[in-house]
């Protein structure tokens, strides 16, 4: 395996150690049942002494739990010296050595089994957790063929260069990102998409590394070395956002490095107060002392927020969702408003001409338009291609942001302009503008020295899941709303078939000073193409691009889709509200338990034991609860052609 696809194992490591305050397994599982089983013995054997030797007992058992805690003392000591001197380990060992004097030694090599045994449970639900979160790192195959000069040959995937002809066998996994140059084949990339079934594919299409080959052989022109394909940086990505910490974890630290010593100045006076001032029993009350020492541990609610957060992020990724940050994942379940661009976003951007009016008015609208990236521009350009038409030359074209284009042609200066921008037009013209606009068409009127010659008018079709999503969304109760720089009318009528609001003839600027002041109202959720909104999305209180995995989408926003769908938007809504709550559980979990269990100890009800099982079952309690999320989590389902939602 490639060390640079180990990002996300790293990451769940994070998960698994983040615990500084906590419980740090260094030596990992193996090691964590060799202490295990030694604590046993030595509780066995120290028990065995007693029995036999009574009088020996005291003896036994202090050397026992001298013996057994050695292990998290030395750990103890070593956090110590990284200047982490309130760790579990410093804790159980002054719980455990000062048991010996007051004669509670039994109990202390007791308690010492039993927390190894947490260690080792806890070292478990982490290792669930790797396991629930590596399978990115797992989708690339470690080796390759390729053909050289007509030769197979199998070489390590870290060997690819670009260029290179990867032959590739029906039901393998595709080694690096490339494009098809002999054969076809269906493929499943749902690893890479989330796509989940799938897709033909055949010469000059593009593939990606961790996609599953059907039943077709292909041949493979490698794009991208293996590093820098795209399930790599979709890894790198999930990793770098797992280890950010959410302003909830950043407050449970700040929380936790006073809690500790703070608990500990508790147990001091709870085993001094007593017995100096109302004459208490020492035994007792160093007793008492020591319980609450062991509670004081705030390792599970160090634990409880990354991770939720760290899971939360990694359920997205598997549903192709690629949220860049816990602070991302905690805003997105505070959204109040989505806004959504128009054209490519909640449009398939791909707009087709319905009508034109006046003579020659294609010609020469195209030939302002040839060349020109707008999608009206475009829709002008490819219907004049279908029909034939001669489309004469234009010169010194020129763009008008959000109106329009101008240039000259024939000797003649030609603007093509939308309606608003065109100035006054006759009343019958107007009239027949109004109704496409109302049809959900936007028009583009030819003027001809400045006279109106005609007009033509192009309609894009709403994605198939945006009305469904958008259905969702207002279900999650968030506003939604589509910021346009069409035409009103044409902005409504296409928002009104979608079950939204519409703002229309925004420029880019104006998009901005809406979006602001949407903010001062709730969280607001951009959503674009990724392609010339990235001002809006930046703009916003969270920006999700679309995309089927463009560079653009994935490097920039604050939230990514890696499939091109509408759903991911109330999907990704869902999970962080999810995680919200997976968050708000662990830490009413963790807090709650350790309450409970203080004033338990304060009024002697409670023991070292049920102390120490309190402590490791709370943190791995508050593990499990977060893998809960990964395990529980489903991503709309959405059958291709017809589209039908499992729930909103
Ligand atoms: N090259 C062009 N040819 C014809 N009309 C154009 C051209 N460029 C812009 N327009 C007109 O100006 C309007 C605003 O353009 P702008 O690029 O700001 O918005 P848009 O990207 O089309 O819409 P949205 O904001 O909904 O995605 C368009 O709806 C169109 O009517
Ligand atoms: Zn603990």
């Amino acid at each position: 395996m490639n060390r640079d696809h180990n990002h996300p194992d790293d990451a769940a490591n994070n998960v698994a150690h983040h615990d500084d305050d906590g419980h740090a397994h260094g030596g990992g599982e193996e090691m964590g049942l060799r202490i295990f089983l030694f604590a046993c013995a030595v509780a066995a054997v120290a028990y065995g002494v007693s029995w036999l030797r009574p009088e020996w007992s005291r003896w036994a058992y202090g050397l026992g739990a001298v013996l057994s805690v050695a292990p998290f003392a030395r750990t103890a000591f070593v956090k110590a010296l990284k200047g982490r001197p309130f760790s579990i380990e410093t804790l159980v060992t002054v719980a455990v050595l000062g048991a010996i004097p007051i004669d509670a030694g039994a109990e202390a090599v007791v308690v010492v089994a039993l927390f190894s045994l947490g260690e080792l449970l806890e070292g478990f639900a982490a290792a669930r957790a790797r396991s629930g979160l590596s399978t990115l790192a797992k989708l690339l195959p470690s080796q390759a063929v390729i053909e050289v000069d007509g030769e197979r040959r199998t070489v390590d995937v870290t060997t690819l260069s670009i260029g290179a002809i990867m032959l590739v066998s029906a039901g393998d996994r595709i080694a690096a990102d490339g494009r098809i140059i002999n054969g076809s084949s269906a493929l499943d990339d749902a690893a890479i998409t989330g796509e989940s079934r799938p897709v033909d594919k055949s010469v000059g299409a593009d593939v990606y590394a961790g996609s599953i080959n059907g039943d077709g052989t292909l041949k493979v022109e490698v794009t991208k070395d293996a590093s820098s394909s795209v399930v790599a940086r979709i890894g790198d990505l999930v990793a770098q956002a797992q280890a950010t910490t959410a302003p909830t974890a950043r407050f449970i630290d700040n929380f936790s490095s006073w809690y500790t010593p703070a608990a500990i100045i508790l147990a001091t006076l709870i085993a001094l107060v007593p017995p100096l001032a109302f004459g208490g029993e020492w035994a007792t009350w160093t007793y008492r002392a020591l319980t609450v020492l062991l509670i004081a541990c705030p390792c599970a609610l160090v634990l409880s927020t990354p991770a939720a957060i760290a899971t939360g992020i990694a359920t997205a990724a598997r549903s192709g969702i690629l949220i860049k940050s816990g602070e991302a994942l905690e805003q997105l379940a505070k959204i109040g408003i989505a806004a959504f661009d128009k054209t490519g976003t909640l449009t398939r951007g791909h707009p087709v001409v319905t009508d034109v009016a006046g003579e020659n008015t294609l010609e020469i609208a195209a030939a302002v338009e040839t060349g020109l990236t707008h999608p009206v521009a475009k829709a002008i350009v490819a219907e004049a291609e279908r029909l034939k038409v001669a489309v004469p030359k234009a010169t010194d074209v020129t763009i008008k942001q959000g109106e329009g284009a101008v240039g000259m042609v024939g000797g003649k200066q030609v603007a093509l302009f939308s309606p608003r921008a065109a100035g006054s037009l006759s009343a019958d013209v107007a009239a027949s503008i109004d109704a496409l606009e109302r049809a959900g068409k936007t028009v583009a009127v030819l003027l001809v020295d400045g006279k109106y010659l005609g007009h033509i008018a192009v309609r894009d079709e709403a994605r198939e899941d945006a009305k469904p999503a958008i259905a969702a969304l207002n279900a999650l109760g968030i506003r939604t709303l589509m910021l346009s720089g069409d035409n009103q009318r044409t902005a409504t009528a296409v928002a009104e078939g979608l079950g939204m609001e519409a703002e229309g003839e925004l420029m880019p600027a104006d998009k901005l000073k809406r979006i602001e002041a949407l903010k001062t109202e709730a969280p607001v959720l951009m959503v674009g193409d990724g392609v010339n909104d990235a001002p809006a999305l930046a703009t916003a209180t969270l920006g999700l691009a679309m995309g089927g995995g463009t560079d653009v989408a994935i490097e920039t926003a604050d939230v990514g889709l890696l499939k091109d769908r509408l759903w991911g938007v109330p999907d990704a809504i869902r999970l962080a509200r999810k995680t919200r709550k997976t968050i708000f559980a662990n830490i009413v979990i963790a807090v709650g338990l350790k309450l409970v269990f203080l004033v338990l100890a304060v009024f002697g009800i409670t023991n070292l034991w049920t102390a120490i099982i309190a402590d490791t079952g709370a943190t791995i309690l508050v593990t499990f609860n977060a893998l809960l999320l990964f395990w529980t989590f489903q991503p709309t389902a959405v059958d291709e052609g017809s589209v039908a939602s499992t729930e909103a």
